[in-house]
């Protein structure tokens, strides 16, 4: 199995390549691609790490030979936000640069599962898609929208506020991966139960946790640690998926376009990408209601990066 990590010098890049090369199933292959000219050095530092997955770096000409023969490929490459930025404002700085990278897999390992982890997420899945459609390579079960963070964060908040295991602790979140688009499914969490002031004061931590961390690093980024975790959790499961077991995770993918045409829920994963995409279950009235109020939003943001590839 061979994963490339394209920004991999990056605060998430660096976090998420420690991680797969310690975890990793054995006999695996781990690429390295940044523009910037440290990431041989993050490669030689890691290659140190003794376990058996083979590392390599790649420098900014060489995006070719990193993507090669790729099974997985996850992108968090790009502008993080600052105190006072939407995700939306990436947009002009992202979206270039995840159009650049999704050809270059079209182009070299157009099998590859991808995911997205550049924000604005609701966005620039959308310009890859574009992108894999305009070469011909498209694939709606091997494309998605990396939104495990908001999955795990759910995890740590309601454990905290409970004073229980967050191992324990399985939050939905579907939507999007901005603002109100995430929507965690407080009701379906099994084992707890919240009034509805706790459940409108989580689901709007839930909501800004990314800009909670923006706040608290005052200018120096955004979520790093805790993205470089929820990256690797997230392409671990894939691996396994792809290895034969069947894996859950939560994604922001293409589905039946009930809700929007790309959507975060449940996906189980396979040997093939998503072999099948969960229904999320009942909602209750609060959550219908958030849902309803943000799809416009949602739709809007996919629409943004169609256009930007179609022009
Ligand atoms: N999906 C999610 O839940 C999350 C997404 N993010 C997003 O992830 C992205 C990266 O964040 P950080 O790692 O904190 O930023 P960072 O600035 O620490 O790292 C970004 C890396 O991308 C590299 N890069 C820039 N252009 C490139 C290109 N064309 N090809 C290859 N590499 C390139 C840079 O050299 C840098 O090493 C941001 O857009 C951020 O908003 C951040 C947290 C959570
Ligand atoms: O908030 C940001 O800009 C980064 C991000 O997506 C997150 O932490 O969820």
């Amino acid at each position: 199995m061979k994963v490339a990590v394209l920004g991999a010098a990056g605060g998430i890049g660096q976090a998420l390549s420690l991680l797969l090369k310690t975890q990793l199933p054995a006999g695996s292959e781990l690429s390295l691609y940044d523009v910037a000219p440290v990431v041989p050095g993050v490669a030689v530092d890691l290659s140190h790490i003794p376990t058996d997955v083979k590392i390599a770096g790649f420098g900014k000409d060489d995006l070719a030979a990193a993507l090669v023969g790729s099974d997985v490929v996850l992108i968090p490459a790009g502008v993080p936000r600052k105190p006072g930025m939407d995700r939306s404002d990436l947009f002009n700085m992202n979206a270039g640069i995840v159009k650049n990278l999704v050809e270059a897999i079209a182009d070299n390992c157009p099998d590859a599962c991808v995911g997205i982890i550049t924000n604005p997420v609701n966005t620039t899945v959308a310009i890859a898609a574009e992108v894999l459609k305009a070469k011909g390579v498209y694939n709606k079960h091997k494309l998605f929208g990396v939104t495990t963070l908001d999955v795990i964060r759910s995890e740590a908040f309601i454990a905290e506020l409970r004073g229980l295991n967050p191992a324990n602790i399985d939050v939905p979140v579907i939507g999007g991966h901005s603002g109100t688009t995430i929507l965690p499914l407080l009701s379906q969490v099994k084992g707890v139960s919240f009034s509805d002031d706790e459940i409108k004061s989580l689901t709007h931590r839930i909501q800004n946790a990314g800009t909670e961390v923006v706040e608290a690093k005052a200018g120096g980024g955004s979520a790093t640690l805790s993205m470089g975790q929820a990256a690797a959790r997230f392409c671990l499961s894939l691996v396994k998926a792809l290895n034969g077991e069947h894996v859950t995770e939560y994604a922001y993918v293409e589905g039946d376009g009930s809700d929007a045409q790309f959507f975060a829920q449940a996906v189980r994963l396979g040997q093939q990408g998503i072999e099948e995409i969960l229904p999320y279950g009942e909602l209750s009235a609060f959550e219908q209601q958030c849902k309803a109020e943000m799809l416009d939003g949602l739709k809007g943001d996919i629409q943004k990066g169609i256009d930007f590839v179609k022009g």
